[in-house]
């Protein structure tokens, strides 16, 4: 067993999951080994700064990113750092937070990846990437129940911020080991957009070893019309695994997987099954409804995986 903390990375845009995954993969390692930490407490200017100043919150000056690097790199190596805390209630500055890491560390956050020196400090990188337009539902959904905003001022900031989700969002994907994007069955059913059934596409990069996914799935009627499929692809120009998940897979589709993942990893097999582990793959929706699903559970237990493997290894 390492006797450094394992850090995970989760980094995308506004309201692209980040949260909701976290929370997933920290309740598969137990929320007692699980510290984690947010980004956006490295904002430099609070919420009416960055309107005077006409700055997004995505963009690089918005943030200390050198201290940023500074506390992961500290908490890779075991020590305790002292968090700035911003609040996405009032838009300002809290007392900071002295905060010692468990043995497992999640940073998730917009710009994780943006340099080479935070890049360095995690042992799995995932970036999270649905599809523009679910993305929006999600924001404004959450934004104005959460964050007390009206539906146009999200459609407005997004609008605003898209420049900056170009520049300096959207390129951290290239330094993922994981590109996780749920998306709905089909694109044009609006309605399926934020809800139940949504698919997941996993781009798995060769940088980290990932389970032999081949023979468990050519084993398994594996075919084009199969709820469970790999692939070969390419992402960025760059060749890769693609696993894909439906939403509609049922429990017998998935349970081969689920098995296979967790017989690697002792730890993970109480955690591994929806019977074993009821809140697996749950989640809250954009209206406070609970939901669960397959592809969000599998991608829990891929990324549990991977922790857990590091965890032992290094
Ligand atoms: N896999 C998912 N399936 C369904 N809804 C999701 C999923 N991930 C996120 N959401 C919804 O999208 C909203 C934004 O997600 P959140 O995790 O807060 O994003 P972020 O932390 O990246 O800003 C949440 O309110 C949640 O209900
Ligand atoms: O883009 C984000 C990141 O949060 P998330 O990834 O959770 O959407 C927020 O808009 C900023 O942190 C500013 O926060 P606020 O808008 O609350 O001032």
């Amino acid at each position: 067993m390492s006797n450094r903390p394992i850090v995970l990375g989760i980094v995308g845009d506004s309201a692209a999951g980040k949260t909701t995954l976290t929370k997933g993969i920290a309740q598969v390692l137990g929320e007692e080994n699980v510290t984690v930490i947010c980004t956006d407490d490295y904002h430099r200017y609070d919420r009416v700064q960055r309107k005077e100043l006409g700055i997004t919150a995505l963009h690089p000056d918005c943030n200390y990113l050198d201290i940023m690097q500074q506390h992961l790199s500290l908490l890779r190596t075991g020590q305790p750092i002292l968090k700035p805390v911003y609040s996405h209630n009032t838009g300002t500055f809290e007392p900071p937070q002295y905060i010692k890491p468990d043995k497992f560390v999640i940073v998730e956050g917009l710009l994780g990846y943006s340099t080479r020196g935070a890049r360095d400090s995690y042992d799995v990188k995932v970036y999270l990437a649905p599809p523009e337009s679910l993305r929006a539902t999600w924001k404004v959904k959450r934004d104005t129940m959460k964050r007390g905003y009206t539906p146009e001022q999200v459609m407005g900031e997004l609008q605003k911020r898209e420049p900056d989700s170009e520049a300096f969002i959207r390129p951290q994907r290239q330094w993922s080991d994981i590109v996780v994007s749920f998306y709905p069955p089909r694109e044009d059913a609006e309605e399926s957009n934020s809800q139940q059934n949504l698919n997941v596409r996993l781009v798995l990069r060769p940088t980290i070893p990932h389970p032999g996914f081949t023979e468990i799935i050519q084993s398994n009627r594996a075919n084009y019309t199969s709820p469970i499929r790999l692939e070969l692809d390419r992402d960025m120009g760059k060749p890769v695994d693609v696993l894909e998940i439906d939403g509609h897979a049922t429990k017998e589709d998935v349970i081969h997987l689920e098995r296979m993942l967790c017989s690697e990893i002792p730890s993970l097999i109480p955690f591994c099954s929806t019977d074993s582990n009821p809140d697996l793959g749950k989640l809250v929706g954009t209206t406070g409804e609970i939901l669960q699903s397959y592809p969000l559970a599998l991608t829990q237990l891929l990324i549990s995986y991977h922790m857990l493997k590091a965890a032992r290894i290094v």
